[in-house]
């Protein structure tokens, strides 16, 4: 199955799936808003600013004519940050059909509204959204590097559909009904990314990673079960998948942000370090604003100290030493069997 399907960003992302769908037979257009972009695209088939290195399928076409680009497409797959999402729906909205399948890619909550990307499509009137979240670095999907990813939708129908127009030999989807967890997944990970990072500039060691990503799977898991995801999604690809590649891979750019932080660069010479998104930043600040709104008990120790380092110059080393002698638990704390101890 093939389809005409407009990319809206052309980043590092959206530059990658939009050369997958054109390798895979579609009729592809890429929205970019850099003119210069748009010419490197249609004359030398290569994204000079993001992929230089990489040649891009000869049929994948770029324009910076948002109309042009979303005439009479079956599906628009969106891919710019999460900050940028609201602008983007605001100038393309009235020119989209309703009916028209909506892939969200972006790994974010959005820090005013508390929404997550599928959530503000879906109040600009499209009900027809699919959540593709995994771990997936652009780099390794531009390189043909075998990868797994999660298609998420309520509509099973839809679910299938995208996963019919991404799947390929060296990208495999998988689908998923349970869209909230898929997409917290993807945007919490980003949080404990910069985390991991941070360990690693600090010096800390393999155990340290481990323990983190562990000790991060708990407290996301709070957080999805308060939202009325299933904390089993966290075990898939969206959650465990994308915790691992993003907290030990230096194409995440969270982690290589939380590096420069560890090493003790400030916020805006870490993110000018990293020069594109780094979504942990803000997911980090909107879960940390929401966490306090209504004084809410759930316990993410991780992420609040992630937000502390950042935004109030807390010590990264002190934080560690923070979480390390936090009150003593059981491991399970929600699910003790106190039958187990044989008392
Ligand atoms: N890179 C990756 O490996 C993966 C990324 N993601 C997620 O995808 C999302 C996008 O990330 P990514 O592509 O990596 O980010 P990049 O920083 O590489 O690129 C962002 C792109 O969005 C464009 N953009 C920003 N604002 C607007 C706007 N208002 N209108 C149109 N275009 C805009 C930028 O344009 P310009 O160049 O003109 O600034 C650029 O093309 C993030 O949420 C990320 O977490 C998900 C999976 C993998
Ligand atoms: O989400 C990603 C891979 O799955 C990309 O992570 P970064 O945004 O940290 O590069």
């Amino acid at each position: 199955m093939t389809a005409k399907i407009a990319v809206i960003g052309a980043g590092s992302w959206g530059t990658a799936l939009a050369n997958l769908l054109a390798e895979n037979g579609n009729q592809v257009k890429i929205y970019a808003r850099d003119a210069e972009v748009v010419d490197s695209i249609n004359e030398e088939n290569y994204n000079f600013k993001y992929f230089s290195g990489y040649k891009l399928n000869k049929n994948l076409k770029a324009s910076n004519d948002l109309e042009a680009c979303l005439e009479n497409v079956e599906v628009i797959v969106i891919s710019v940050p999460t900050s940028a999402l609201k602008t983007v729906l605001n100038d393309a909205g009235a020119l989209i059909d309703q009916d028209t399948i909506i892939v969200s890619t972006a790994k974010g909550i959005d820090e005013k509204s508390f929404k997550t990307n599928s959530e503000m499509i879906k109040e600009f009137g499209f009900q027809n959204v699919v959540v593709l979240s995994g771990p997936t670095h652009a780099e390794e999907v531009m390189e043909k590097l075998p990868t797994a990813i999660v298609s998420a939708a309520e509509s099973k129908e839809n679910a299938e559909k995208v996963q019919d127009l991404f799947m390929s030999k060296y990208f495999r989807v998988y689908t998923n009904p349970d869209v909230k967890g898929v997409e917290l997944g993807g945007a919490l990970k980003n949080v404990i990314a910069v985390a991991s990072g941070i360990c690693d500039g600090l010096n800390y060691g393999d155990n340290t990673r481990a323990a983190l990503i562990t000790r991060a799977l708990n407290e996301m898991s709070h957080f999805i079960n308060y939202h009325g995801a299933k904390t089993m999604t966290l075990s898939g690809l969206s959650g465990m998948g994308d915790l691992v590649v993003t907290c030990t891979s230096m194409h995440s750019r969270n982690r290589r942000f939380g590096i420069e932080i560890g090493k003790g660069k400030t916020l805006v010479e870490a993110k000018n370090k990293v020069k594109q998104v780094v979504e942990g930043v803000k997911t980090a600040k909107a879960i940390y604003k929401w966490l306090n709104s209504k004084n809410r008990e759930l316990e993410m120790p991780i992420t609040k100290e992630v937000y502390q380092v950042l935004f109030e110059d807390k010590d990264p080393e002190q934080a560690v030493e923070e979480l390390m002698l936090r009150s003593k638990k059981h491991e399970m704390e929600s699910v003790v069997d106190n039958s187990l101890w044989n008392i």
